[in-house]
């Protein structure tokens, strides 16, 4: 008996000593080095090249080739930076079952907040999706806390979630039973084929929920719930002084209160508790988008379940995988490291993107290389959805070496609690933030576009670390933008969100200055800087092509050994680049299609994100967010999945990337008349940098000239632009 004891003591201790996670070194570390040195070389092979033979005063060209030498610099400068991102990337593995065999029982509370914003561009039937999928986390139900921040207070939300809330005692214990995979349930109906052993219960549960589908949606559509749907809850007379979106109190209902007797699913497990969130919103106060209903849910919570570790889901990023909690808490609860990590950050993965990522949305060198490189100098960013926080160092505590771990046991603390309805919605009253640190040292930071990095970035600049884990089975899925201007205008709001924090002082170079490790504050600024990149790259796709008209030649001949460093450096950065998107899981017409919208990223949100910055400074504009909307019409999905690119409307983007597009058309086919018959003269790397613009914009000669669907280019935009873009070109070539 003793002995047995001692054993089991004995086993107890040595798993003790094993870590919850382990971190592994990226490999090829070397090789990559000496690579990035040999392209630095070549880099400054090519800035001697353009200083040395820099035309004199009063030469044809001077100034296209000051401007490229500009372009040059900052293209060297920007390449270093990314070598941050790069230099020293590590992989994280972590061990479920030691946290669950030293920790099962004392597991902390968990809370988990769900956003959504506009019941048309989020539509309930996805919104409650995301919520059950995380509501069925393989996590002790009385830990678990999922709350639902609706900033549209939206009826038609409110009886969605309540549909939800009953269709989930039959879900919840359906998924542990078969332990379903992925938990929400239009994704696991949609992609997984009624199994064998258990075709009943399947067919059952299916059933229900196509019912409860049925009537959320038919609720969807008529735009508002029945009298009668109205009469079975109390929760909707909540909604009887409302007036508008943007001018109600708070609707606050804890819709299963998981200490309730009664809060049980058909097979008598405890269900988590759920509560239905609508701040207050009154016309004379700034809401300050998602950054301020969270910032109210941080609130609300902390009276309800007061979770030490919260999880952050956007409506649209439903969880994948049922033991994401777990894993992220192998992190935080690891006994050696776990107490410096303020937030784990899982990647931002899609499951809506077309075969060869038409639009560029999924992020795959981010997720799969760069936040990898992140992680080796101290974390990777918090990016808005798939991370876990803990609960202190978001509300603003700073880290000291003496700060430790204590987690309480989440099954006591929420008995402890009694829930004084008022109270709570006090807190998330319009005026309950005056005069506190609420969105400047507490919570999420307000007036910035992107919220998420510019407080992520804060927590490390207060001393905290992150973690990036990324296992193999995706931990959230969620909706990339399925049309061109779609990604533009999400583009706009990142690039424009991440400059201004570079131009406040919340520059990472500034404040991360002896609080961040140099790379982690390099990294940071690759994606603060993503806008300024507007300008070298505009100059560098238009005037190598304008100057041809003149005939100047602006590269080194072919018979000239100055073309070796230009040569060397663009066959290595893009063989590298197609190395690492194909390493990232892509294809090569993807990459071949990530290009392209890396240029018009790079033409159009980013160019406006610098003019809207500009306009902020000089206090011209405010914040904005535009949401981005998750679902489209029929014929515009058919054409997204048939990789068609989509115009379709007018707009100045679309304006500022075809004018690139023409004059690169127009310079090329003058070239080719005038100099066709000697082949030889068109073997130059101008000729050649116009051919390869050509070649990348050719869907947008499509949509141009020769598409007839809707989601062409509107003629008369293209007769307009034709129009302008020649009288450039004429203008050009006679100045
Ligand atoms: O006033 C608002 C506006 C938005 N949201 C929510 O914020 C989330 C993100 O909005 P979305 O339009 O989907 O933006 P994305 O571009 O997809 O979001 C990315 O970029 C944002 C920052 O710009 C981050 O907040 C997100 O987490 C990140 O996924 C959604 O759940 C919205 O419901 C609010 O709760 N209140
Ligand atoms: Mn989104």
């Amino acid at each position: 008996m003793q002995q047995e004891m001692d054993e089991q003591l004995n086993k107890r201790e040595a798993s003790m000593a094993l870590p919850l996670y382990e971190t592994r070194q990226g490999r090829g570390r070397v090789i990559y080095r000496v690579f990035a040195a040999s392209v630095l070389v070549s880099i400054c092979a090519i800035w001697s090249y353009r200083v040395i033979h820099m035309p004199t005063y009063g030469e044809s060209g001077r100034w296209a080739w000051l401007g490229l030498l500009l372009a040059e610099l900052w293209f060297g400068f920007y390449w270093i930076l990314t070598q941050a991102p790069r230099w020293k990337p590590v992989f994280n593995q972590n061990f479920k079952d030691r946290l669950s065999e030293r920790f099962e029982s004392e597991l902390p509370a968990v809370d988990v907040f769900v956003c959504t914003a506009d019941a048309n561009l989020e539509p309930p039937i996805m919104v409650i999706n995301t919520v059950l999928s995380v509501m069925a986390y393989d996590y002790p139900p009385q830990k678990l806390t999922v709350y639902l921040s609706d900033d549209a207070c939206s009826q038609l939300t409110f009886h969605a979630l309540l549909e939800a809330s009953q269709f989930a005692k039959h879900w919840l214990p359906y998924c542990k039973r078969f332990k379903v995979e992925p938990r929400s349930p239009a994704a696991y109906f949609r992609t997984t084929p009624p199994p064998a052993s258990a075709a009943v219960e399947f067919l059952q549960t299916k059933t229900k929920y196509e019912e409860m589908e049925k009537r959320i949606k038919s609720v969807t559509e008529r735009g508002k719930v029945s009298e009668e749907d109205q009469a079975r809850h109390t929760g909707f007379s909540q909604w009887d002084l409302y007036s508008s979106t943007k001018d109600h109190a708070t609707v606050l209902e804890v819709i299963i209160d998981g200490r309730n007797p009664g809060a049980e699913d058909c097979e008598g497990h405890k269900l988590p508790t759920l509560v239905y969130l609508a701040r207050e919103k009154r016309p004379q106060y700034h809401t300050n988008y998602k950054a301020g209903a969270i910032n109210a849910l941080i609130r609300v919570s902390s009276e309800i379940s007061n979770g030490q570790i919260i999880l952050n889901v956007d409506c649209d990023m439903y969880s994948n995988n049922s033991q994401s909690v777990r894993d992220a808490l192998c992190f935080f609860m690891d006994e050696k490291k776990g107490h410096k990590i303020a937030f784990v950050q899982f990647p931002q993965n899609f499951e809506n993107l077309s075969k060869n990522d038409l639009y560029g949305g999924s992020l795959r060198v981010i997720s799969e290389v760069e936040f990898h490189g992140l992680d080796g100098y101290g974390g990777p960013m918090y990016i808005g959805t798939g991370c876990f926080h803990r609960r202190a160092s978001l509300c603003g505590m700073v880290y000291t070496e003496s700060f430790r771990n204590h987690w309480e046991n989440g099954e006591r603390l929420l008995e402890k609690r009694d829930i004084e309805e008022n109270k709570l919605k006090a807190l998330a009253s319009c005026t309950s933030e005056i005069g506190s640190l609420w969105g400047k040292e507490m919570g999420l930071k307000y007036g910035c576009p992107v919220e998420d990095v510019i407080t992520g970035l804060a927590i490390h600049c207060r001393g905290w670390k992150s973690v990036y884990c990324n296992p193999a089975r995706k931990a959230f899925l969620g909706i990339a933008p399925t049309t061109l201007a779609q990604t533009l205008v999400q583009h706009k709001r990142w690039s424009e969100g991440d400059f201004r924090i570079f131009l406040s002082k919340h520059n990472p170079l500034l404040c991360g200055f002896g609080r961040i490790s140099l790379g982690l504050q390099m990294g940071y600024s690759v994606y603060c800087l993503w806008a300024p990149n507007c300008f070298a790259t505009i100059f560098y796709s238009i005037v190598p092509s304008l100057e041809l008209l003149k005939g100047n030649a602006l590269f080194p001949q072919v018979s000239n050994p100055w073309i070796f460093p230009f040569a060397y450096v663009m066959l290595a950065s893009y063989c590298y680049s197609i190395g690492e998107f194909i390493w990232s899981g892509g294809n090569l017409k993807g990459w071949w299609n990530e290009q392209r919208i890396w240029l018009y990223k790079r033409s159009s949100s980013y160019l406006l994100a610098v003019v809207d910055v500009t306009m902020w400074i000089l206090g011209l504009t405010g914040s904005g967010f535009v949401i981005s909307a998750k679902v489209s019409d029929e014929e515009v999905l058919k054409r997204y999945h048939h990789e068609l690119m989509e115009f379709g409307a007018s707009s100045l983007m679309f304006a500022m990337i075809t004018v690139q597009a023409l004059v690169n058309l127009f310079c090329f086919s003058n070239h080719l008349a005038m100099h066709g018959k000697k082949i030889y003269e068109l073997l130059d790397l101008q000729f050649f940098l116009c051919g390869a613009l050509i070649l990348l914009n050719l869907p947008l000669y499509n949509g141009l000239f020769f598409r007839r669907d809707s989601g062409m280019m509107p003629n008369s935009l293209t007769l307009n632009l034709v129009f302008w873009s020649l009288l450039a070109c004429g203008l050009y070539r006679i100045m």
